[in-house]
C-alpha cells in the first residue's frame, strides 16, 4: 500500500534559475534554499518553500536535457508537480499492476536525497507526475 500525503512541490522549468528566483524573492518575499545539481536529470534546480509545498524552479545543464526540451518546445512554465508519497517502491509496483504507464519503473535520485519517479503524461490526462518519497 502506499498513500499521497502532499502536492511535494511544482516543477516550474526556466532559463535563467538566478533571474527567475528574484521574482520569488525580491518581488513575492520568499526565500529562496541554495541551488543543487542533479546530474542525471541534467539540471540545476532551486527550491523555495511555501507553507507545506514548494516552488522548484528548474533550469537545464545540458541542451539535450528534458528542461531544455520542454522549454524548446512550450517555453518555460509548470513542467511538473510532485505528490509525496510515504513509500515510492509500493506506489511504483501498484501502478504497473495497474497498467499506468511509468517513466521510472524504479526510484531515482531527487533532489535533497529524495527517491523521486516520473509517470508518464499519457496516464494522468497531461501532467507530467513526479513521486517523491523523503526520509
Ligand atoms: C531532480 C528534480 C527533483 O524534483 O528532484 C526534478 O524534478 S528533475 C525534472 C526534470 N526531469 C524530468 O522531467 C524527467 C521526466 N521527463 C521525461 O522523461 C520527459 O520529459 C518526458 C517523457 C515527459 C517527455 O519527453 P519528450 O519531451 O522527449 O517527449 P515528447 O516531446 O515526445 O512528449 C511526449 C508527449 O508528452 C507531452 N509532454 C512532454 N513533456 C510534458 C510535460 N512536462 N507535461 C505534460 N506533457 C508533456 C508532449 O506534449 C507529448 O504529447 P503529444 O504526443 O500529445 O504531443
Ligand atoms: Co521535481
Amino acid at each position: 500500500m502506499f498513500k499521497v500525503l502532499k502536492v511535494d512541490h511544482i516543477g516550474i522549468a526556466v532559463k535563467d534559475l538566478e533571474a527567475a528566483k528574484k521574482f520569488y524573492t525580491d518581488v513575492l518575499g520568499m526565500t529562496a534554499q541554495g541551488e543543487e545539481v542533479v546530474e542525471q536529470q541534467k539540471v540545476k534546480v532551486c527550491f523555495i518553500p511555501s507553507g507545506d509545498s514548494e516552488v522548484e524552479l528548474l533550469e537545464s545543464t545540458s541542451p539535450d536535457g528534458p528542461i531544455a526540451k520542454f522549454i524548446e518546445r512550450n517555453g518555460e512554465g509548470i513542467q511538473h508537480i510532485a505528490l509525496r508519497v510515504n513509500n515510492i517502491e509500493n506506489a511504483l509496483k501498484e501502478l504497473k499492476e495497474k497498467g499506468i504507464r511509468l517513466i521510472d519503473e524504479t526510484p531515482r535520485y531527487g533532489a535533497g536525497g529524495a527517491s523521486i519517479a516520473f509517470i508518464h503524461p499519457k496516464a494522468t490526462g497531461g501532467i507530467l507526475l513526479e513521486l517523491s518519497e523523503r526520509n
